[in-house]
């Protein structure tokens, strides 16, 4: 029996995300149609033994994330449960906090997922390779070029037997090329581990405060306490892929793993495919196109698109490389490229909403996607637009590099901007 944990933090994480993560939990964000975490829930329910899935998170159980909750345990026939954090405790210590009801029923493992990845999750390869050789912690990894392995989680292997000898999150200088893919498969043997770091930070916060009450009590960071700290004691082993992964952490990267997730469903899911169909708007490469949105014959869709629930694309439209968001209306003639459109959004007739991607070198097989910040020498740099939700432009306009927040009414074209 088999059990999946998915680590899906909380509101004070996902800043990058702004000004999308205000309106829906970053987890939930559809990414190829479908919520970030129903991918994996999907991959998880796909293995064979998975008795339950754990969401733990620190975000105040809302209506969105329970309606998701019930909606996914029906469709995969699986108890899905949210379990919440009342402090932030870090990657490691929500899995010793709920360590009860994690080991409860015996799981023979338990994978551990970071909720903002995106992957092929070779979750049965990684089962297959821990049932060769069972150990407490199973890492997922992929490689990197030297210069963004700096942004990640670095291991050092033996190439022969796949140990992990050593461990370095986020080091400041190339220490590995194979980085930490936050996709995990631990054995029930992981959790003593977790207890001793507990027990000591305890001690550590006693001698700090003798009330007792030190807020990082129960804070455990599974990358610098356990992993950094085991590392070469023959307990880690790494499960090398090739397969897709990103993480998922501003906009931008949400439209690139919308990209890598409406390819996979090539092989997954050609159901949620669009296809040309006499009448029907044009389709270009992969594009999901939700059954209830309105989308006029004459528009030309994609690659990469991806569009939301009762979403109304008007004659004339062509929309590239963009995410339509539940409720938006594409006025007709307008032009959208790698564009989010914010939930309820309008864009104005003949008007054209446009960024600049800054997808991973394709010369580069080991290149990802930069994560860098909005801004360079005080100047906003070119990047995908987004329309927060709710936000009209009028028509005729050209809205490029720009992020509006929610609710706003625009009265002209901007470029280059963020406007508040
Ligand atoms: N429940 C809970 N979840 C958390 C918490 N803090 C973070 N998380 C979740 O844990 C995952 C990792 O989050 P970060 O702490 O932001 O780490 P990171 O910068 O994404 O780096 C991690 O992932 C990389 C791969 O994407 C790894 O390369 C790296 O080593 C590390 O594990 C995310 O899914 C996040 O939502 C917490 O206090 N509680």
């Amino acid at each position: 029996m088999l059990k999946a944990v998915i680590l899906i933090g909380g509101p004070q994480k996902g800043t990058r995300f702004r000004p999308l993560s205000f309106e829906v939990p970053k987890p939930l964000f559809p990414v190829a149609g479908v919520p970030m975490i129903q991918h994996h829930i999907e991959a998880c329910a796909q293995v064979p033994g998975m008795q339950e899935i754990l969401l733990i998170g620190f975000y105040q159980p809302d209506e969105a994330l329970t309606r998701f909750l019930e909606a996914a345990q029906q469709e995969f026939n699986l108890p899905i449960r949210y379990l919440q954090e009342f402090v932030p405790l870090g990657t490691g210590g929500g899995l010793y906090h709920f360590r009860d009801q994690i080991l409860a029923g015996g799981p023979e493992a338990f994978f551990v997922l970071n909720a903002d990845v995106c992957s092929d999750f070779p979750l049965t390869a990684m089962l297959d390779s821990y049932r060769h050789q069972p150990h407490p912690f199973l890492l997922l990894g992929t490689t990197a070029n030297r210069t963004q392995s700096l942004n990640y989680g670095c291991i050092v292997e033996n190439p022969q037997t796949h140990e992990v000898l050593h461990y370095v999150e986020k080091p400041s200088t190339f220490v590995s090329d194979i980085i930490n893919c936050g996709i995990y498969l631990f054995s029930p043997e992981a959790l003593k581990p977790l207890r001793d770091v507990f027990q000591r930070n305890q001690q550590d916060g006693q001698l700090e405060d003798s009330s007792g009450l030190w807020p990082g009590a129960g804070t455990i960071r599974l990358e610098q306490d356990v992993f950094s700290a085991l590392a070469g004691q023959g307990q880690i082993y790494v499960h090398l892929t090739d397969g897709i992964w990103s993480q998922i952490k501003s906009a931008g990267s949400a439209l690139y793993a919308s990209r890598l997730y409406l390819g996979q469903y090539q092989l997954t899911h050609p159901e949620r495919l669009a296809k040309h169909t006499p009448g029907g708007p044009r389709i270009r490469g992969n594009v999901y196109i939700h059954p209830t949105a309105k989308v006029a014959p004459s528009a030309v869709l994609g690659p990469n698109v991806s569009i939301g629930e009762g979403v109304t694309v008007g004659e004339g439209v062509r929309l590239r490389e963009s995410i339509v968001l539940h409720g938006a209306t594409l006025q007709e003639h307008t032009c959208v490229l790698h564009t989010i459109v914010g939930w309820g959004s309008t864009v104005g007739r003949w008007a054209r909403v446009e960024g600049t991607p800054n997808d991973p070198n394709p010369n580069d097989p080991r290149a990802h996607m930069d994560s860098e910040s909005l801004f360079k020498d005080g100047k906003l740099l070119p990047a995908i637009t987004i329309l927060g939700c709710r936000v009209r432009i009028p028509a005729e306009v050209l809205i490029l590099n720009s992020i509006v927040l929610p609710h706003k009414e625009l009265s002209r074209s901007f470029t280059n901007q963020i406007i508040l």
